[in-house]
């Protein structure tokens, strides 16, 4: 098959909840199980958690460490240790396999994000699997994903994948916490326009070593999904499970995608960025955005916060405060707050110099797919962009 997949499996389950060492039978069966999709022409992706968790059984350490730096260093340690395992293991199996470490900084830059997906498709064509995961050790506290969740959603974005399958330490994704509660429902598949509106109680943190809970997973399952990639949130101790889940089988939980509309530079935008500031509009230019594919100008601007730069991404809201869509703004914080409500010709006075007509141009603005920011009732419509 000539299909991209991207694995995700989590610290519970590539180690033993009670001992932190590693399962072998479940890393073992995993490997077998990807080296066998690799062998029969699909691209895959592995991006595993563990370097701290792994590091951790290293140095007989039996709590995770909350320091930064500390966590750096053992997930020095870790990272090495998760690696030749795997390599051990592919070895068995004739499979060549890359590590590729990122941080959230590699994605957000057009240039390393281009680089990043190059580097994908070389190590593709030369056979090998990669396993990624984030790069611990020199990512900073303010710019990192944090859990791999998010991570893998965004790589399964970037190379268009056609599968991203999460794998934890239960069946499927519950309407809450089965650990917590007996009365937790399963929830089997999840249409897009379901996501929008999933009531699910995620907020359990999980098995003590993993640290997103499903929380992370459903925000990477909604980001994967509005990216036209197909998810499956499924057990970990049963990797050969990812087989049956590929020729179509009920297992866990599966999001169906929306179709992928929107080219790659824009999702980059939509998801690979992280926005240092919120514009919030009036609904006239809500609806201009979202329902005319127009810029967005000075005019429909009611509210500015945070800190940006121009070129820097922002966050775009409704009236009453959701996110709607994301853009790369033309002007800083500070130019944006003396132009917000003023027609698009006043802006060379108000500011002293020749600027641009639109602060978000449409080519450098996404909308994110959550419909529901569809106004109740329509407020006073401003100018309207061209
Ligand atoms: N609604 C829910 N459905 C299923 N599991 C949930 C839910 N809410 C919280 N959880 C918890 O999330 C855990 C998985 O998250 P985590 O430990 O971070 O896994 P991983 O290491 O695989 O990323 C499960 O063990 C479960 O207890
Ligand atoms: N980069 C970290 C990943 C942390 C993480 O996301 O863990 P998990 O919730 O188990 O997937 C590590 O390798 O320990």
């Amino acid at each position: 098959m000539d299909r991209t997949l991207v694995v995700k499996i989590g610290t519970s389950s590539l180690t033993r909840s009670v001992t932190g060492q590693l399962a072998l039978s479940t890393i073992a069966a995993l490997v077998e199980t990807l080296a066998h999709l690799r062998a029969s022409g699909d691209r895959v992706v592995l991006v595993s958690s563990g370097a701290v968790g792994v590091g951790c059984a290293r140095l007989g350490l039996v709590e995770r460490p909350r320091r930064i730096a500390r966590k750096q260093a053992i997930a020095a340690v870790g990272q090495g240790r998760l690696m030749r395992v795997y390599d051990d293991l592919f070895a068995n199996l004739q499979q060549p396999i890359a590590q590729v470490l990122l941080t959230r900084r590699d994605l957000m830059q057009r240039n390393s994000y281009v680089n990043a997906y190059n580097a994908f498709q070389e190590i593709f064509e030369l056979g090998a699997i990669p396993i990624v995961n984030e790069n611990d050790t020199v990512a900073t506290d303010e710019l990192k994903f944090g859990d791999n969740d998010t991570l893998s959603a965004l790589v399964a974005s970037l190379l268009e994948a056609d599968w991203l399958i999460l794998l934890t330490d239960v069946d499927r994704l519950y309407s809450s916490d089965p650990r917590l509660d007996p009365g937790a429902r399963p929830i089997r598949t999840v249409s897009p326009e379901e996501l929008d509106d999933l009531q699910v109680n995620a907020s359990g943190s999980g098995s003590g070593w993993g640290t997103g809970g499903m929380a992370t997973k459903l925000a990477a399952a909604r980001l994967a999904s509005s990216a036209g990639v197909r998810t499956a949130i499924a057990h970990g101790r049963r990797p050969e499970a990812i087989e049956q889940i590929l020729a179509g089988e009920p297992h866990g939980t599966q999001f169906e995608p929306r179709p992928r509309s929107e080219p790659a530079r824009k999702r980059w935008i939509a998801y690979g960025l992280v926005t240092s500031g919120t514009l919030t509009l009036d609904w006239g230019a809500v609806q201009a955005l979202r329902d005319r594919g127009k810029s967005l100008l000075a005019a429909g601007i009611t509210a500015v916060t945070g800190e940006f730069l121009a070129g820097d991404a922002v966050a775009l809201c409704t009236p009453d405060g959701k996110e709607f869509a994301r853009g790369l703004s033309d002007f800083d914080n500070s130019e944006v707050e003396q132009i917000r409500g003023r027609q698009s010709t006043a802006i060379p006075l108000l500011l002293g110099y020749a600027a641009p007509d639109t602060v978000v141009h449409r080519d450098n603005l996404v909308l994110l797919g959550d419909r529901r920011t569809a106004p109740a009732q329509q407020g006073p419509v401003s100018q309207l962009p061209d």
